[in-house]
């Protein structure tokens, strides 16, 4: 029977790819060595996918990158077949996928809109009514009557942007929404959508970015391999799918991690100077005269593993090696570490002493630990880095700025890097 709730039926759905062991032949190899054929394995891209998508609601699609997101938008879309199964669909799709893929670059921009709304069942009286709000939201006036081969690719998105929103769709498939123009079109784009969204259009977006399924979507697929590994409410797969993309880059990360060490060890038989004492190379954000220096890092969860996933709140500990290379009891102490996100945004750092611990002593070779009680920075990617100097910061002995990075995952969706403890109180009641 059949439901009229449903607006999108997939059903079984596979789809298959050649994979070239060797890059196809051009056509004149393909006449000059006429017997010899390209070698290839097949794939699925897709493997017996099969889910329902209720009228009105929005579905976000995520997992790593060849997992298969756009190839199911384009099956959806009807611009590919899928090899196996069946899919239904119930209303007008508009599409964010390809970009413009039906524009003509001889046409004029504003040519290029009639011919667009055209094909999705408007006539020319009817976009003669609407091009003043379509040519308005690509923010192109000035350009709309040159051809789109003057335009930038920016310019570009932005105009099949605006026809594709403008169609009265039933559906609407977007693909990253977010690598639309600028930061301002971008943000104007979502709350389009999120305006969309709220007049009743069904929505299936693609992104690998948590905070917008989480804004905007009621219902959440993760696909891996062209299978679908769990679906559900977006806050209960959202913390799944980030723990196993940490987990997923953990080993990565430890492959990479201390890699300047490593680099430094290896160079040893180089470096050392005429009284064996290893040098530190300068890389940029790694230098210091070393007196000091560090010679393995490891960042341990509560159970001693080496790790570079922790949960929100999860206690850690940096554990570094140190060797020193001059007589210990010459030296006067003082080591320090910050933190940063990824893109560099400095959240803490410290050194003992700034904090009057002035009695820091070395042995020869040794271990320094910096335990974190209470990590409490929001879902994401961070960089940790240590120096070792003298007591006024004049002397640096070895500095990493980035020794190593790891990534943070939780449900939380407070914004920010940092959850600092808090309580809403309202009318003198604290709010639980
Ligand atoms: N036309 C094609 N021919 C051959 N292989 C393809 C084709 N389109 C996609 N693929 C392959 O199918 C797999 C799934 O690709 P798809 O673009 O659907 O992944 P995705 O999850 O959207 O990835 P991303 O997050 O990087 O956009 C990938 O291995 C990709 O290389």
């Amino acid at each position: 029977m059949k439901d009229d709730n449903i607006v999108i039926n997939v059903e079984n759905v596979s789809k298959k790819f050649k994979l070239y062991a060797d890059r196809p032949m051009s056509l004149k190899e393909k006449i000059v060595k006429r017997v010899k054929k390209n070698t290839y394995k097949e794939f699925y891209a897709l493997n017996d996918v099969s889910f329902k998508v209720k009228k009105g609601s929005t579905v976000g699609l995520i997992g790593k990158n060849g997992s298969g997101k756009s190839t199911l938008l384009k099956i959806i879309n009807r611009t590919m077949f899928p090899d196996k199964g069946k899919i239904s669909i119930n209303g007008k799709i508009a599409s964010l996928i390809e970009l413009g893929a039906g524009f003509h670059p001889e046409l004029s921009g504003r040519e290029n809109i009639y011919n667009n709304a055209t094909i999705f069942g408007f006539t020319k009286e009817e976009i003669d009514k609407r091009i003043p709000e379509i040519i308005a939201f690509s923010e192109l006036e000035e350009f709309i009557d040159n051809t789109l081969r003057t335009y930038s690719s920016g310019m570009y998105a932005r105009l099949a942007f605006s026809v594709a929103i403008h169609i009265d769709a039933d559906i609407l498939l977007v693909d990253e929404i977010l690598g639309v123009g600028d930061i301002n079109f971008q943000a104007k784009c979502a709350n389009k959508i999120y305006e969309m969204k709220n007049n009743g259009t069904t929505i299936i977006l693609v992104t690998h970015d948590m905070s917008t399924i989480d804004r905007l979507c009621d219902y959440a697929i993760w696909l891996e391999h062209g299978k679908i590994i769990a679906d559900g409410s977006p806050k209960k797969i959202e913390n799944r799918y980030l723990k196993f993309m940490a987990e997923e880059q953990e080993e990565r990360k430890k492959i990479e991690v201390g890699k300047n060490i490593n680099k430094q060890n290896d160079l040893k038989d180089d470096i050392q100077d005429e009284n064996n004492k290893i040098k530190i190379t300068h890389l940029g954000d790694h230098f210091g005269n070393g007196d000091v220096i560090f010679t393995d890092c490891k960042l341990l969860d509560e159970k001693h593993i080496d790790r570079r996933s922790f949960n929100t709140g999860q206690k850690i500990k940096l554990q570094v090696k140190y060797l020193c290379q001059v007589d210990p009891d010459d030296l006067q102490v003082n080591v320090g570490f910050e933190i940063a996100s990824i893109n560099g945004t400095y959240i803490y750092g410290t050194n003992t002493s700034r904090e009057g611990k002035k009695n820091l002593k070395l042995n020869k070779k040794g271990t320094i630990e910096i335990e974190l009680d209470n990590l409490n920075l929001l879902p994401g990617d961070y960089s940790i880095g240590i120096a070792i100097a003298d007591l006024e910061e004049k002397a640096t002995y070895d500095y990493y700025k980035n020794i190593t990075e790891f990534k943070m995952y939780s449900n939380i969706h407070d914004i920010g890097l940092v959850r600092l403890e808090h309580k809403f109180i309202v009318d003198d009641k604290k709010i639980k």
